[in-house]
């Protein structure tokens, strides 16, 4: 159990590192949304990122659960850039 859970928290470290990463992109996205006064939600972007992510998928069984995970990521990424566009 504790090789397992070890190895649990050196993936999170992993992909807290890329959601961080993620996140600092975003943050130019919202300065070219500001700019360019476009919406938050990009409904066909959306699409596409999903898309790329299935593609990605290399066990089928996963892509429920990374489906759903990459939908909460596109939700909490329009909130803040929904936050930082109207403070
Ligand atoms: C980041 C963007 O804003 C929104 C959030 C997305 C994302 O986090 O990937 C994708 C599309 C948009 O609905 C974008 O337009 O690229």
């Amino acid at each position: 159990m504790e090789n397992a859970r070890r190895k649990i928290d050196d993936i999170d470290h992993q992909l807290v590192a890329l959601l961080e990463e993620r996140m600092q992109v975003v943050e130019e996205v919202i300065s070219i949304k500001k700019a360019q006064t476009r919406e938050v939600l990009d409904e066909d972007r959306e699409k596409d990122v999903l898309k790329k992510v299935s593609a990605c998928i290399k066990h089928k069984e996963y892509e429920p659960c990374i489906l759903a995970i990459y939908e909460e990521i596109l939700t909490v990424s329009k909130v803040y850039q929904v936050k930082k566009l109207t403070e």
